[in-house]
Parts: structure tokens; sequence; C-alpha cells
């Protein structure tokens, strides 16, 4: 049945968002974690761009289509929070993390955190990903039906050991692993049905597991202050402004710890998502062995990386199929609109990327891999400022955007060199919406070694 989001006030020239309402209490959660896709199409082919709905007792407008996710993300006049909208979902894990500031707070921080990303800065990462990455592919054993999205999770969290924390020179590998289960709680919580510290929940876990990750990070703030290295938790600890602001010991521990979650999981089912589509369509899989067996070497340098062109092509469409972060979350702090419908204070607003990356209207056969469309001679892409969108728009457009790019390439590039792999054409992946997707299955790939191809000697 449909109802309206709220009255427009009297007399003015806006429409009441339409919509439904769910089940009590949890809304429609469980709709959206089944199908997030068929979700949004419905609201779309019923409501159009903006309609509401209701998630874990609050009231959401779903916000689709390119206009109407460039209104709200470029959010002219300031109405809607990021802050408000994300604490609703992992605030009590991630709080004082960039994403959930806002206003003058965020670009002060924002000012601060973006010299951790500079170009140079960049290449220096780069050159520690490199042997770091190559002796945790050394680990790898191949075989049919090899789990790559479990490997790469295990990958990518341990390079993230080396390149964020510049190692843990005091720890012994069994407090590693209680670290590294601390962080898993914490992003696990995010998405707990029970939202108190009830014993035995994910949210009581996510709770103690932020505890563990904030004397972990305070433990070593003393050796990364006193010395600057080329690792993340170091840079923060050193960087300034460009009007001298700095970071305080806390807001280093907030910074980390949100870091770590914005880079892991997205960075991990970007190669996940390569590593399958590249299996099912060898052609590419060549194409881009190709140009990485060219650069003879594997230890590419930013410049090299950035000569990988069909790598790109095949990271930005894996990108368009599957979203790292499908959805984003903000709330309205006052009476506002979108697309001419009425939105009061408190709504909180899911942004979907998602949704725009499989439009027809701006992507001829969406669910077909395609990365030629990102090529000069098509540019889909360009259809529209909001067509991609990936990692997001306006002032919280993603910061380790770049970060994200070299460290996807460096890992697949160094995968195309070591090894060749096979997924069926008809596989589809089962992935799990419940946070930010996964494949449930670990992402079945037949791997196999390329060591007696000749090639593979040069490098
Ligand atoms: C493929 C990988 C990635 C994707 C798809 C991605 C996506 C996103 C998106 C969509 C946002 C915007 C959230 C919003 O508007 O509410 C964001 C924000 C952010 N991301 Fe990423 N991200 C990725 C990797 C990374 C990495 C590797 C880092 C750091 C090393 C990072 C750091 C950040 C930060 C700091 C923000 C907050 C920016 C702000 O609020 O000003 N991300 N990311």
């Amino acid at each position: 049945m449909t109802r309206i989001l709220a009255a427009p006030p009297a007399h003015s020239h806006l429409r009441p968002v339409p919509g439904r309402s769910g089940i009590p209490g949890i809304g429609h959660v469980l709709e959206y974690i089944r199908d997030p896709l068929a979700m949004m199409q419905k609201h779309w082919d019923r409501y159009g761009e903006v309609s509401c709905f209701s998630a874990a007792g609050r009231r959401w407008i779903s916000v689709l289509g390119p206009d109407a996710c460039q209104e709200v993300l470029q959010n002219k006049d300031r109405a809607f929070a990021n802050g408000d909208g994300w604490s609703a979902l992992i605030g009590p894990f991630f709080h004082g993390g960039l994403m959930l500031l806002d206003s003058e707070e965020h670009l002060r921080h924002r000012r601060i955190m973006q010299q951790a990303f500079t170009r140079s800065r960049l290449e220096k990462t780069v050159g520690a990903m490199n042997p770091s990455i190559a002796q945790k592919l050394d680990r790898w054993v191949p075989s049919d039906g090899f789990r790559a999205y479990t490997a790469l999770k295990t990958l990518t969290l341990d390079l993230a050991t080396d390149i964020f924390m510049g190692g843990a020179e005091d720890s012994t590998p069994a407090e590693i692993e209680v670290v590294k289960k601390a962080f898993i709680d914490c992003v696990q919580a995010a998405t707990s049905i029970v939202r108190y510290p009830v014993p035995g929940t994910r949210w009581k876990r996510g709770l103690d597991g932020r505890r563990v990750l904030e004397n972990f990070f305070r433990h070593y703030l003393p050796a990364r202050r006193s010395r600057e290295t080329d690792d993340l938790f170091s840079v923060l600890c050193h960087i300034e402004s460009e009007a001298g602001q700095r970071f305080s010991d806390d807001e280093i521990v907030d910074h980390m710890i949100f870091l770590l979650m914005a880079a892991h999981d997205t960075s991990t089912i970007t190669i996940s998502t390569m590593m399958q589509y590249l299996g099912q369509h060898p052609q590419w899989q060549d194409r881009c062995r190709a140009e990485s067996l060219a650069l003879g070497t594997a230890a590419p340098s930013h410049a090299d990386l950035d000569a990988l062109g069909s790598l790109d092509l095949v990271m930005k469409e894996c990108l368009r199929l599957v979203s790292p972060v499908p959805v984003l979350a903000r709330r309205a702090v006052r009476d506002t609109e979108v697309r001419g419908y009425f939105v009061p204070a408190g709504t909180y607003a899911s942004v979907a990327p998602h949704f725009t990356h499989h439009m027809a209207e701006y992507w001829p056969e969406p669910e077909r891999f395609d990365p030629e469309r990102f090529a000069e001679h098509r540019r889909e892409d360009k259809v529209h400022r909001y067509a991609w969108e990936p990692f997001g728009g306006g002032v919280h457009k993603c910061l380790g955007m770049h970060f994200a790019g070299v460290e996807v390439k460096a890992i697949v590039h160094q995968l195309l060199l070591r090894f060749e792999w096979h997924v069926d054409p008809g596989y589809v992946a089962p992935l799990d919406f419940t946070s930010l997707p996964f494949p449930s299955d670990g992402q079945p790939v037949d791997l196999r070694l390329r060591s007696t191809d000749p090639d593979r000697q040069a490098v």
C-alpha cells in the first residue's frame, strides 16, 4: 500500500515522497539484503527517483538515478549530514572517521588527511606494496575451486598491517590475530539486528573489538610519532595542512580504525570481482596479462601501473558491476527537498550508486561485462557526471580513490604474472549484501601456476 513520508508545508510547490511501510521494527531490511537491486528497481518503477521505505525503525528515502544522487551528494544547501547518516549504521565502531564528520570539522580533517594521499606518497606506497604482495602470494596454493575472495581478504588484511601500520614490531602473531578479529568484529557489528551490548551478540563483539583496536593503535603511537616512516600510521602522525594544522593522538586512532575499514573490504571485493570476470572472459585476461608482461617487472612503479590501460578498463567495469559501497547514508538536518519532493528534518537518505550503475538508460546492456565501454572511443561514463560513482561525489568523495587504484592494480598485476585462472561463464556470484557486498561462497576459481610460461621467466 502506498503511503507518503510527510505532507509538504501548506502552499509549497513540493510533492510528498511516496513509498511503502514495511514490517514493524525491521522495515525493508530483509528485502534489501536479499536483492538490493530488485528492491531499488521496484521503487524506481513504482515511484521514481525519490521514494520512502523503513529500516530498523527509521524513515528513509531511497535516492535513485544520477540526478537525484548528484543533488544529495553535492548537498548545496548543506541540508544533509554524513555523521548523522552513517552513525545510524556504523557510529559506535567507526566514530571520528573522516566520512562521519561534517562541515568545518570535516573540512579541517580532510585538509590534513589529503596530505597523506599525494602522488609522491602513493609512489612510496607502491614501492612498499610490491614485495609485500609477492611474499603473501608465495603462500597461495593453486587448485580447482580455489576460494579467491577468502584468500584475497587475508592478503589485503595482511598487506594493511605492513602498509597502513608499518608492521607491528611488539606484537606476537597470536596478538595480531586478535587485532584482525577485533577489526572484523567491528565491521560485522554494523549490520547487527540486535543493537544493544547484549553478551554473545555481534554488537557486543563490535564494541569489544573497538576497544582492542584503540589499545593497539595507542600502544604504537609514540613510536610512530617519534620517527617518520612511509606507512600511513606514521604519515598521519606527521602530516599537517597548508595552514599548519595537525592531528591529535585521539584523532589519529579514530582515523586509523576508520581507514582500515574504508580500504579493506572495498578493495577486496573489487579484486575478487575482477578475478571473477577475468576468469570468465579469457580474452580480457590474456589482454591484461600481455600488458603486464610487457612491463617486464613484478615490481611496477606508479607510472607503470598507469600504463596498464586494459586493467584500468576492467577495474572500472568491475566497480560498475559490483559497487563496493552500494548505498551511501545521509540524514536531513532540517526540512529540505530533493528533486521537488519534500523531505522533513530527521529523514535518513540512502543514495544508491549501485542502482545508477545498472540503469539501461545510461549503460547499454548493463549486466554485460564490457570494459570497452570506458575506452576513449565510447566513454559511456561521460553520459552523466554521476553515471559512474563508485567513489561517491561531493565533499565526501573517496579520499583513497587513487590509493585503491594502485593497490588493486598492483595485486592483479602480480596475479596475472603468476597465475592463470578460469571461472565458469555461467557462474553468478552469490553476493551477500548484509554489509558491503561479498561472495558468500568465497568465490571459487580454477587457479593454475603459470611457471611453465617462458614469458614469466622474464619477470
Ligand atoms: C575500491 C575501493 C574503494 C571504494 C569503492 C571506496 C568508496 C568510497 C565511497 C563511496 C566513499 C564516500 C562515502 C560517502 O560519501 O558517504 C568513500 C569515502 C572515503 N574513502 Fe573510500 N573507497 C575505496 C577505497 C578506499 C581506500 C583504499 C581508502 C584509504 C586508504 C579510502 C578512504 C576513504 C576515506 C578517508 C573516505 C571519506 C572521505 C570523506 O568523507 O571526506 N577508501 N570511499
